[in-house]
């Protein structure tokens, strides 16, 4: 599966909102994108998915997905917006078919590996908002593309819920290349394979978790935190 390699900038009108941002997402390697609010991680993703057209090169292989048309990019990327309430009374098993659009991908399987299967007759505008996160998973993974973008995958969940999206991702990073936007810096810190720090729109600093240091945490949020380390894990606490 080929490497996903970003170089773009993006302003909205005059103001320049990602700046020169270049990174490379591969199959294998979670990739969390984190930063403070509007550094700019919801644009990047929406830039990437084909919400917004930045200038740059996005290549999947030798595609640029710059350019490609609505249903040929949605083949190759899909995308999990941040949770918003959802605005149509479709039923969880037509929500998740509006993911197989370009592709015809499996609702069924999709519908399974969030948990939903059994909720597939409920309205989604009657789940919880963790629910209608994990129905928003599944109409992506419907998608069946070889890329995902999740924005804020985890906000909306109970700590049980999140572990079981955080597994889903360690496991599908195996078969996709998966970019997600996180806020819970315990998460990216604990299970992403690489983090990209942005700040005002520009790369900030990249690497491992292993490797990221409280000054770059500082520089990046202004704020000093208590970092904890037991049982292999980091606790990051404000
Ligand atoms: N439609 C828009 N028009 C003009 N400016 C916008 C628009 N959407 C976002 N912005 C600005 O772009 C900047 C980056 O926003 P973005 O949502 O990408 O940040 P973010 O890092 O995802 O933030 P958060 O963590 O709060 O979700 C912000 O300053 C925001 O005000």
């Amino acid at each position: 599966m080929p490497d996903l390699n970003v170089h773009i900038s993006f302003s909205y009108g005059k103001r320049k909102i990602l700046d020169n941002v270049s990174f490379t997402a591969k199959k294998g390697k979670l990739l969390a994108i984190i930063g403070p609010n509007g550094s700019g991680k919801s644009t990047l993703l929406k830039c990437i998915a084909g919400i917004l057209r930045p200038e740059g090169e996005i290549k999947y292989g030798d595609i640029n997905l710059i350019g490609l048309r609505p249903k040929e990019r949605a083949k190759i990327v899909s995308y999990v917006p941040q949770s918003s309430f959802p605005e149509f009374a479709f039923t969880v098993e037509e929500f998740v078919e509006l993911g197989t659009y370009a592709s015809g991908g499996d609702v069924e399987e999709a519908l399974r590996s969030v948990g939903l299967l059994e909720k597939k007759n409920e309205l989604i505008t009657n789940l919880s908002g963790g629910e209608y996160q994990l129905a928003l998973i599944a109409r992506a993974l419907a998608q069946g593309s070889d890329v995902m973008l999740l924005d804020e995958p985890t906000s909306h969940l109970d700590i049980n819920h999140a572990k079981e999206v955080v597994d889903l991702l360690l496991k599908l990073k195996e078969e996709k290349v998966i970019v997600a936007v996180l806020h819970d810096l315990n998460i990216a810190l604990n299970y992403a394979d690489e983090i990209l720090v942005l700040k005002y729109g520009r790369v900030l600093w990249r690497g491992t978790p292993e490797d990221i240091s409280e000054k770059v945490i500082w520089e990046s949020y202004n704020v000093v935190p208590k970092v904890i380390r037991a049982n292999g894990m980091k606790a990051v606490i404000p």
